[in-house]
């Protein structure tokens, strides 16, 4: 039968058919081979080990034991040639990591219990590939991080680049100072696990918002480096992303990076080459003229690797974007991947595959690491994906990969995953304009039926089936879901989302059960559906209101992208079709936001609006908010209405100094709002007039940073 290893090998001949596992294994080579290649071994074979017997020969290229098959290793890093057959299995690394990664790949054959004879010559494409832990918010727990660590050393990843934005020891002010005592403790056991693991563990700092350009902050910082290298870290990044002012500096950052290059990295002898992120990392930011990347790319040490997002903040990479960015920087870009990422939509969870990334740009990269989710074990998904991606990219497949993650995540209950994670995929409407698929099989079928009933044409009968079958199908998923004890840490973690789920796919049964009623002319049923339907829609709303709360993206969504819209088009649809039929006059509930967003801030004008109970917010954004002069962010209310409130905060204590708080009754004339300041929120004394629109301007004729932390007005 077909052999699927992940990830998947660059070359695998299979030689023979598949062997019992051996009574007896007679170790070769394994006290100069890799420890830990070895460790997975005797645990492999555990009970089996004898004098004499199936030969297992193991080692690194250059050991004595395994001297006459070293010319098969490919001469690469991290690469390894692997043979079973009916006498012997013979693996060798072209390094330790080879040995190590070969090993996994015995440990996946095994899994069967058999012993296939094969042959398989394997090595990664991208140096260095994993996972950046860089999102805002809450930062993984301890638990998260070994779960994780243990994945990428299953997965062959090697790379895991700490560097939570909202942990006060790795960002500003505290980046000064040493973690206190127990959490140095559990860093130092997380390196440790992630050694035994071959993965590099990276330290991040992230200095850049208050950092001052003198010898005083250079010293703290490398004392900084040195109290981690104390606790075992071997591999050091510096990020200067989303910071304002003077840190923003590109010869100065380059003079610290290359002082710490020279001082600390050359001087360790065991340190991996420095990683930094720059402040201009992505290419729509990109000032040629300032010339900040070329700057870098001339003053930065050859050895310093530059992290890139792509074309936008959050983009898929592709070819022509990587060979602009390498002339800037004259070395490979070591790619910083936003996905799966919801620090900007977080009442979404991103499950679905990893796409839409070139497949011919493994050589043009000198890393690729992942940003995840909150949601450790839900980013697994896309982590699966992205080591598949990276090890063998021209033979990558996003959906054997995303199968795949799913049975790795959950052995058991698998296809209830599959069935929540393909509706549990898009972003919904973002700053970022980033979108992806969902609900991709039965999206047609949604299409399809709506406009064959809109148009009071018979709506196929295997169409009602498919989407009842559908939404039968969401409410036992959920229900495996949430009694699974497959993943424990998952299960819990996305709970809400899971509930949410359930809820959703009665919601859709019902409004089928609803049209069902109207075939039937059955008024009493329809009634009874219809009433179903308001209370799981009022049931979704409460759950969407009470779980999840964070002063972002509040809240828990699920299928918004296909699903959602379907049930509630439907729903509206279906009780219009009764009203007429019947003489009746059921109200019909639109749950959209009727308000308008404008702006002329290219970053700001696609965030979406939140309407709650009883506020309209506009979504918080994580980046540097570039503002022109004249720049404006208005909320324009569907009427004018009396507020109770209006909030605004950019991040910045000096605000009404070159900004203003205005409001319009008519849409026309504007008039300046008085305000009271509460450190950096602007709270605006309400008048009794009734308001067409709120907006922010930037009155002070130049071009202004902030960041876009909160625009609320309570209705
Ligand atoms: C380099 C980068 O993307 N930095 C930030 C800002 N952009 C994306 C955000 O979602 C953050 O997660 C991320 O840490």
């Amino acid at each position: 039968q077909e052999i699927m290893l992940q990830p998947r090998p660059q070359d695998m001949k299979v030689i023979g058919k598949s062997l019992t596992l051996p009574e007896h294994v007679q170790l070769i080579g394994a006290d100069n081979a890799d420890t830990d290649a070895v460790n997975i071994l005797k645990d492999l074979f555990a009970g089996r080990m004898a004098k004499k017997g199936f030969k297992v020969i193991i080692g690194e290229k250059g050991d004595k034991a395994v001297k006459k098959y070293a010319r098969l290793v490919p001469q690469k890093p991290e690469a390894y040639y692997l043979s079973i057959d009916d006498k012997k299995l013979v693996l060798v690394g072209s390094d330790e990591r080879g040995t190590f990664y070969g090993m996994q790949t015995v440990s996946q054959l095994l899994k069967e219990g058999n012993l296939p004879q094969i042959n398989i010559t394997d090595y990664p494409d991208v140096r260095y590939r994993g996972v950046v832990e860089g999102f805002y918010g809450k930062p993984w727990s301890y638990e998260d991080r070994v779960s994780q660590l243990k994945f990428y050393g299953t997965n062959k990843l090697n790379t895991y680049i700490y560097g939570p934005k909202n942990d006060p020891f790795h960002s500003s002010p505290n980046w000064r100072k040493p973690y206190p005592q127990e959490e140095a403790a559990r860093m130092a056991e997380l390196v440790k696990l992630a050694k035994s693991n071959k993965v590099d563990f990276v330290w991040a700092i992230h200095p850049g918002q208050d950092i001052r350009w003198n010898d005083e902050d250079r010293e703290l910082l490398l004392q900084k480096f040195g109290q981690m290298y104390d606790l075992g870290i071997r591999s050091f990044a510096v990020f200067f992303d989303d910071i304002s002012g003077e840190g923003t500096d590109p010869l100065k950052q380059a003079e610290l990076l290359n002082y710490i290059d020279n001082q600390f990295v050359k001087v360790k002898k065991d340190v991996t080459p420095l990683v930094m992120c720059p402040t201009e990392y992505n290419k729509s930011w990109a000032n040629l003229e300032k010339g900040y990347l070329r700057t870098l790319g001339e003053k930065l040490n050859p050895s310093i690797q530059i992290m890139w997002t792509g074309d936008r903040v959050v983009a898929d990479i592709h070819r022509d974007g990587m060979d602009w960015i390498n002339t800037q920087i004259k070395r490979p870009a070591y790619i910083w991947w936003n996905f799966p990422v919801t620090d900007y939509v977080r009442d979404h969870l991103l499950m679905g595959p990893v796409y839409g990334n070139d497949t011919d740009i493994a050589q043009t990269m000198s890393g690729f690491v992942a940003n995840p989710m909150e949601h450790a074990e839900a980013s697994k998904v896309a982590i699966y994906g992205v080591a598949d991606y990276t090890w063998n990219m021209e033979k990558y497949d996003p959906n054997a990969a995303w199968q795949g993650s799913l049975k790795a995540i959950m052995p058991t209950n698998y296809e209830a995953l599959r069935v929540f994670a393909s509706h549990n995929s898009d972003l919904g409407v973002n700053g970022h304009k980033y979108r992806r698929e969902e609900s991709v099989i039965i999206k047609p079928v949604t299409e399809r039926f709506l406009t064959a009933f809109q148009s009071e044409s018979a709506y196929p009968k295997d169409d009602f089936t498919t989407l009842e079958r559908e939404f039968k199908s969401i409410v036992v998923a959920s229900d495996i879901l949430l009694r699974s004890k497959d993943n424990d840490l998952l299960i819990k973690d996305i709970n809400p989302w899971i509930k949410q789920f359930g809820l959703l796919g009665q919601t859709g049964a019902a409004v089928m059960d609803m049209l069902r009623d109207l075939e039937t002319s059955d008024k009493e049923s329809f009634k009874l559906d219809y009433s179903l339907v308001k209370e799981l829609k009022e049931q979704m709303f409460e759950l969407d209101a009470t779980n999840n709360i964070n002063p972002w993206q509040p809240g828990v969504k699920v299928g918004s992208l296909v699903l959602v819209p379907f049930v509630n088009n439907l729903y509206a649809q279906a009780t219009e079709r009764y009203n007429k039929q019947f003489g009746e006059n059921l109200a019909v509930v639109y749950d959209y936001c009727p308000h308008t967003l404008l702006s002329n801030i290219s970053q700001v004008k696609s965030l979406p609006l939140q309407l709650k109970e009883k506020t309209v917010s506009l979504s918080p954004s994580n980046e540097v908010i570039k503002a022109d002069k004249d720049a404006f962010i208005t909320i324009q209310l569907l009427k004018a209405t009396k507020l109770r409130s209006i909030e605004f905060n950019a991040g910045k204590a000096n605000l009404l100094q070159w900004g203003e708080l205005q409001f319009t009754t008519d849409g026309e004339n504007w008039q300046a709002l008085a305000c009271e300041q509460d450190g950096e929120l602007l709270k605006a004394t309400m008048g009794k007039e009734s308001v067409k629109a709120v907006r922010f301007l930037n009155k002070s004729g130049v071009p202004q940073e902030f960041y876009l932390r909160k625009f609320t007005l309570g209705l």
